[in-house]
């Protein structure tokens, strides 16, 4: 794994978005794997300020998304599909009908999960996928304990990680309970992984990555096995390395 330390969130966006933008120039086509929460969001701006500056172009990208909740639609201000558009699609030149997030409002939730896998295999995988950290080690929504064989699937959130994103939502009791996340090993069929990390509460999650051992209750740990990892990583959550 390549570790590029930062000094803070505000560099750790800036190098992600040099990277990407890097990535999205020089290849004639490709499919980006997308994340949302906090960590990825000044990435977002950063891609936004350099397409209005120098007009990278996004018609010859694709894009999949780790997750969504189960029971929020698209237009749900609180749906991964919001942000995306929101915080990203909407300021961009691509074609959203080239965007992909998991259906949380699907009438066959598991028929939705096989479909996206499907999807994503057919449209020729994941070439860069952007990926942030939960302070448990989740990757996505595979909370400890996920099997590393995992595909996209139905999750439960745990009471941690429904506390840690109550934060967007109005009450606890309004974070939904349930979630659709690409599974492990979809993550890892990604050819390339870009993971940020940044903040104080996620370097016991960081240092566990860096120096433990590759087990399911620690979902990111699986990173190790993966050949072309960077970890862009800030100066508080290197703290406990
Ligand atoms: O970036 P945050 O908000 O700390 O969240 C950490 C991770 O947890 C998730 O919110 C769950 O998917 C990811 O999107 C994110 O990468």
């Amino acid at each position: 794994m390549n570790l590029i330390e930062v000094k803070d969130y505000e560099e750790m966006s800036a190098k992600a978005a040099e990277y990407l933008v890097n990535k999205v120039r020089n290849s004639p086509k490709i499919t980006l794997g997308m994340a949302t929460g906090g960590t990825p969001e000044g990435t977002y701006r950063q891609l936004i300020e350099d397409h209005r500056e120098n007009h990278t172009s996004y018609q010859h990208v694709t894009t999949f998304n780790l997750d969504e909740y189960v029971g929020l639609s698209g237009d749900h201000p609180n749906s991964y599909r919001y942000f995306m558009n929101k915080k990203l699609f909407d300021h961009i030149d691509i074609q959203k009908s080239n965007t992909y997030v998991p259906r949380g409002d699907a009438r066959d939730i598991q028929k939705e999960c096989l479909d996206y896998e499907k999807l994503l295999e057919e449209k020729g995988g994941i070439d860069l996928q952007l990926l942030g950290i939960g302070s448990n080690g989740h990757i996505g929504f595979n909370e400890p304990g996920a099997s590393f064989d995992s595909k996209t699937h139905l999750v439960t959130l745990t009471p941690s990680t429904r506390e840690a994103n109550a934060r967007y939502f109005s009450s606890l009791e309004e974070v939904p309970t349930q979630a659709i996340s690409m599974g492990i090993s979809t993550i890892m069929k990604a050819k390339e992984i870009l993971l940020l990390v940044s903040g104080e509460k996620k370097s016991k999650a960081l240092a566990q990555l860096l120096n433990g051992e590759i087990t399911e209750n620690n979902p990111a740990s699986v990173l190790k096995n993966h050949p072309n990892v960077t970890i862009i990583a800030d100066y508080k959550a290197l703290a406990a390395k």
